[in-house]
């Protein structure tokens, strides 16, 4: 069941903005390789009303949004990837910010909003840092080797 999860990617990620650094492009290229089937939406960076408009008009009925943000939700990669499986088959959209970060009115309308440290990381290298962590929570469920943390 979980990995059938996994395989079909119950995921997806809505990002503002492009990527341009070319070894940043080159992780996510490994990754998403790891990950076949992980869409990577990417909606244009605009000012912040606009922003979350289109953000919400890329999110499909059926998808659960999770917005990521340094005051989000702290987890360790074994609890990343048992909140993963417990979501099961429901569709999720992590989403990104631009370089203003997320309205407070999107990040408010949801339960979940996901950090992946206290810093402020940059949109790029936040995007990078979450496609692992979906790779590293595939494996954790899949009880492979890539993980050998705690
Ligand atoms: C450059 S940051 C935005 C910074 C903006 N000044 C703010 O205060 O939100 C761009 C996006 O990267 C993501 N991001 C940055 N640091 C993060 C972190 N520690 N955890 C989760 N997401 C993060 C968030 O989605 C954020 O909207």
């Amino acid at each position: 069941m979980l990995q059938l999860f996994l395989r079909n990617c119950a995921f997806r990620i809505i990002a503002v903005g492009k990527v341009r650094k070319g070894w940043i492009q080159d992780g996510l290229a490994m990754y998403q390789k790891r990950l076949p089937g992980l869409m990577i939406t990417e909606v244009r960076d605009a000012s912040l009303p606009r922003e979350a408009e289109a953000i919400l008009a890329a999110l499909n009925s059926n998808e659960v949004l999770v917005p990521l943000s340094e005051e989000g939700e702290a987890l360790t990669s074994v609890s990343f990837a048992k909140r993963l499986e417990k979501y099961g088959s429901q569709r999720l959209a992590f989403v990104i910010g631009g370089a203003d970060g997320l309205s407070a009115e999107l990040k408010n309308s949801t339960q979940w909003q996901l950090s992946l440290s206290a810093m402020t990381l940059p949109h790029e290298l936040a995007r990078l840092l979450l496609v692992e962590q979906l790779y590293r929570a595939q494996t954790i469920l899949q009880g492979g080797k890539y993980h050998r943390g705690s």
